[in-house]
């Protein structure tokens, strides 16, 4: 059984500056923010996930969030160019270190823009969300990168919120989950499950039945415990201030070459 193996990034000391689209600003305490930082990485490692720290970017705020650098599917990395322009230069470390684990290496470029937060795999289908940070020209780079590796994408509006995976992730059995309100148009998913808290629609697999989930969302957490999952519950709350969820603090290489890892 191969280990499980997860990207992360340290917070960058000018957090605080990261940018907000959909919420109001407020003060961020970044030594909290470090040390719910420290417990996220803790819930991987808990749970056996080895971490790759990507050096921080103390020059860019939001580079904690390092999901939305880069996609990984079967062997293939895909560097992702920002819809923000201030997040563009995250990309660099975040390259060398895909580079260095032996992923074939793909960028995305202009015209185009991703983020890694609005690309949600599930088995083989690969949802992407269009409307915020990414763009039609993204979609296409998007398909042209994993349909030959026998992903299939599906295009999916998102006006609501920040990314596709601020409103829904998957579990396991491919059930997409999301808060209604926050939705464009829940039936683009074969099978759709409401929860009840925005933050209860962001779920990491950490493997068999366990779900890293957000301290912030209790009743989600306590929906998904009588479907039979178990879920693990950390404090992101400096970095929900943020838009941040459980997803955007890590990339899981789920499909890691071999060989591979220093
Ligand atoms: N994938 C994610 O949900 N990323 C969160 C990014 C938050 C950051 N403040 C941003 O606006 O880009």
């Amino acid at each position: 059984m191969p280990e499980l193996k997860a990207l992360v990034r340290p917070p960058s000391s000018r957090l605080a500056e990261g940018l907000v689209t959909h919420v109001e600003r407020v003060p961020v305490d970044r030594d909290l923010a470090v040390r719910q930082w420290e417990g996220y990485v803790r819930a991987l490692r808990d749970n056996g996930w080895r971490t790759l720290e990507v050096p921080a970017e103390e020059t860019c705020p939001d580079s904690v969030f390092v999901e939305d650098a880069v996609v990984v599917l079967r062997g293939t990395a895909l560097i992702c160019r920002s819809g923000a322009l201030s997040r563009r230069s995250e990309t660099a470390a975040v390259e060398e270190s895909v580079r260095v684990l032996g992923y074939t290496v793909r960028r995305v470029e202009a015209p185009a823009t991703i983020d890694g937060g609005d690309v949600l795999k599930s088995g083989e289908t690969v949802y992407v969300g269009v409307g915020g940070r990414t763009n039609e020209e993204g979609v296409r780079q998007l398909r042209a990168a994993f349909e030959p590796l026998g992903a299939r994408v599906v295009p999916v509006p998102v006006t609501r919120v920040l990314h596709l995976k601020s409103a829904v992730t998957a579990l396991p059995d491919g059930t997409v989950i999301g808060h209604p309100p926050l939705v464009d148009d829940p039936s683009h998913f074969p099978a759709f499950r409401a929860v009840p808290e925005e933050a209860g629609a962001h779920v990491v697999l950490l493997g068999g039945n366990r779900l890293l989930m957000a301290a912030s969302a209790p009743r989600s957490a306590e929906l998904l415990s009588g479907l039979g999952y178990e879920p693990v519950l950390v404090d992101i709350g400096e970095f929900e201030k943020l838009e941040g969820c459980v997803t955007c603090l890590s990339v899981r290489l789920r499909d890691l070459p071999e060989p591979a890892w220093p």
